[in-house]
């Protein structure tokens, strides 16, 4: 591979989480990695320089919930489609799930998952493997051999493991290997037939509901098994004020537990699933506003970690139907950022705060390189004009599928220029 042109973002706002720098100055991006960072830097021979004077300069963005659909789902996502979306949305690095044709649950699809990401890939890409074969949820994977061929994580995501004494077992192997476990908790005897969250408002819409306390006592159930077997649990899409509680009880107890939520948990709630529209659908569902406000809290003290799109592509053969008949999940990573920027707005996070969950956190969590703007770490960057005000059109998205929920909205900025191991991966024409 040739090495890319040396790169000196001059006069941006440097946000590292890592170091608490929050000040104004150069970075230079040489051979792949920052070569030197902060004051004002002399350009090198041939290096392009990029004058970010008012936008924000900060470690690219890491995304621990990413659905990539390949290999099988094609037809809504693939490793290219899905890696060229997440670089327009300022991220550089991605979990992918395994729930995949077939499930990533053996080393021969992670292998064959990481070729193609290195082929085709805009970002980094770090696959996720499954907890049991097929995500069937009995059984367990060959773990061991999954983190061998390059799985940062193991989760059944999409399914819970219902099972608890299996579930037990699997965090005790992964413990083993010192592999997170990535919970998507829920009880699904009490969601079941569930189309949208159980409140007065799938009461008005006739919709049948899913009870908060399905997602509640399944995180419940698996933070005890965290604290009972010590294993590395990390929550999946944090909807409602229970989980927020059982989460912050779990870490009081100092087990190694960790949660995530996705910006519609922050943005939405389920009065906005009052049209029927099926791009307000997913799992867990929009809940009510006082557990938006709940999850808005944990994620800006930093009880709630992190902050993952869970970006679930589906085709309009999926979202076109009536509401109960529609699949579950919509698309995140073009639009991510720009949710979190209105939070910033709002004075609910810093601009450094912004980025800890969405960079350094992330990174923290699973290992994972990048996260950081020191000197010697990969040349992992996104340039951020903070007031770069757009709307959202779902037919402009590099992802193959258009099922957002935020269609039509205005957020406040977006990123102008990503970075990945010092290649332009993606750069706002205009
Ligand atoms: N979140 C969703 O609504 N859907 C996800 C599965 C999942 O994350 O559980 C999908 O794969 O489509
Ligand atoms: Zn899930
Ligand atoms: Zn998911």
């Amino acid at each position: 591979m040739s090495q890319p042109r040396p790169l000196l973002l001059k006069n941006g706002r440097l946000l590292c989480p890592d170091s608490n720098t929050d000040q104004t100055g150069d970075l230079l991006l040489e051979g792949g990695l920052i070569s030197a960072a902060g004051g004002e830097l002399q350009a090198p021979e041939g290096a392009e320089v990029i004058d970010c004077s008012g936008k924000w300069v900060a470690p690219g963005l890491i995304d621990l919930h990413v659905h990539l659909r390949e290999p099988g789902h094609e037809y809504k996502e693939d490793i290219a489609s899905g890696t060229a979306a997440a670089a327009a949305g300022g991220f550089t690095a991605v979990c992918s799930m395994p729930n995949t044709n077939p499930v990533n649950d053996s080393a021969a699809v992670t292998e064959m998952i990481l070729e193609r990401a290195r082929k085709v890939g805009s970002c980094r890409v770090y696959p996720v493997g499954a907890i049991t074969p097929g995500l069937k949820g009995e059984g367990l994977t060959q773990m061991a051999e999954l983190k061998q061929a390059g799985c940062v994580a193991v989760s059944d995501d999409g399914h819970p493991v219902s099972d608890s004494r299996l579930l037990r077992r699997a965090m005790e192997y992964a413990a083993g290997f010192d592999l997170p476990v990535i919970c998507h908790s829920e009880d699904t005897a009490l969601s079941a037939g569930g189309a949208m969250h159980e409140g007065p408002m799938a009461t008005a819409l006739g919709l049948p509901g899913i009870p908060a306390e399905a997602e509640v006592s399944a995180v419940e159930r698996d933070l005890t098994l965290a604290g009972l077997t010590g294993a590395r649990v990390h929550i999946a899409h944090i909807s409602c004020a229970g989980s927020v509680a059982a989460l912050g009880r779990a870490r009081a107890a100092g087990w190694a537990v960790s949660g995530e939520t996705a910006p519609h948990y922050l943005a939405l709630c389920d009065q906005d699933v009052g049209g029927y529209d099926t791009h307000r659908k997913m799992n867990p569902p929009l809940r009510s506003a006082a557990d938006r406000e709940a999850v808005r809290q944990a994620l800006a003290e930093g009880l709630i970690q992190a902050l993952a799109t869970d970006h679930a592509p589906h085709s309009v053969l999926e979202k076109e139907l009536e509401f109960g008949f529609a699949a579950f999940g919509v698309t995140g990573l073009e639009t991510a950022l720009g949710v979190m920027l209105e939070l910033v707005a709002e004075g609910l996070l810093s601009p450094l705060a912004m980025i800890e969950r969405m960079s350094a956190s992330p990174a923290r969590l699973l290992g994972l390189p990048g996260g950081e703007l020191g000197v010697g770490s990969p040349a992992d960057v996104v340039v951020i004009d903070p007031q770069a005000a757009w709307t959202v059109d779902p037919a402009r998205m590099r992802s193959k599928s258009a099922n957002t929920a935020f269609a039509g909205r205005e957020l406040p900025g977006r990123a102008l220029l990503t970075v990945c191991g010092g290649e332009v991966t993606f750069r706002l024409e205009g």
